[in-house]
């Protein structure tokens, strides 16, 4: 699939199936290195970083385990919130568990910072994050991110989980969309 099977939907492509497999093939080889002969317990954000976790799961040798928490802060809109709600918690105790966030995007950093925050408080050995996409200059609040795939410019994306009202999120690249979808 390319940007042009999405009929004109898609502004253009930003960063290939090609470029994100080999991103990832290198956060795996650092995360592998980083926790060697640790026990990890990844843990998902929904439903964006569900691309990301089975590519980057599938790329680690070290020993590990996946939960799954849900929250959201964007609706169908184009803007964070603000607000983070809770959806679904995870199923695990972080009692002296290494946890590693798996994440496909920080933007303004409302999201994760709340989030690393809530997981800390529960008594982790430690809690470290690994995301696909940054927008350095969208940040509202700092997050200390221990693996970022690319950084990007401060423009609305999709494909690769990351979704615009829902959709969009199997492409398996990342690209903009057209101003006409989001503004009507
Ligand atoms: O840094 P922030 O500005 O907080 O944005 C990042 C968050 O927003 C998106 O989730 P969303 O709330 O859209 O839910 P989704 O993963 O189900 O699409 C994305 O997956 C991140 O979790
Ligand atoms: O650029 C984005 N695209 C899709 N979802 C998002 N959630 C935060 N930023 C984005
Ligand atoms: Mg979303």
């Amino acid at each position: 699939m390319d940007a042009s099977d999405m009929g004109k939907d898609l502004e253009k492509v930003l960063l290939t199936q090609e470029q994100i497999e080999t991103r990832l093939d290198e956060m795996a080889a650092r995360i592998d290195s980083d926790y060697a002969g640790k026990d990890l317990l990844l843990v998902g954000v929904l439903r964006g970083a569900v691309m990301v976790m089975a590519d980057l799961s599938r790329r680690l040798h070290t020993s590990i385990e996946m939960d799954w928490m849900a929250v959201s802060s964007y609706g169908s809109g184009t803007k964070s919130s603000g607000v983070v709600r809770i959806l679904k918690d995870l199923d695990t105790d972080l009692h002296g568990r290494h946890v590693l966030i798996v994440e496909d995007i920080i933007d303004s950093g409302l999201t994760l910072s709340w989030l690393v925050s809530n997981l800390r408080s529960r008594g982790p050995a430690s809690v470290e994050i690994a995301t696909l996409l940054r927008k350095p200059e969208a940040a509202k609040v700092e997050v200390d991110v221990r693996y970022v795939g690319f950084d990007i410019p401060t423009e609305f994306v999709v494909g690769y989980g990351l979704d615009f009202a829902e959709k969009y999120r199997h492409l398996p690249f990342v690209g903009t969309l057209a101003p006409h979808v989001y503004s009507g």
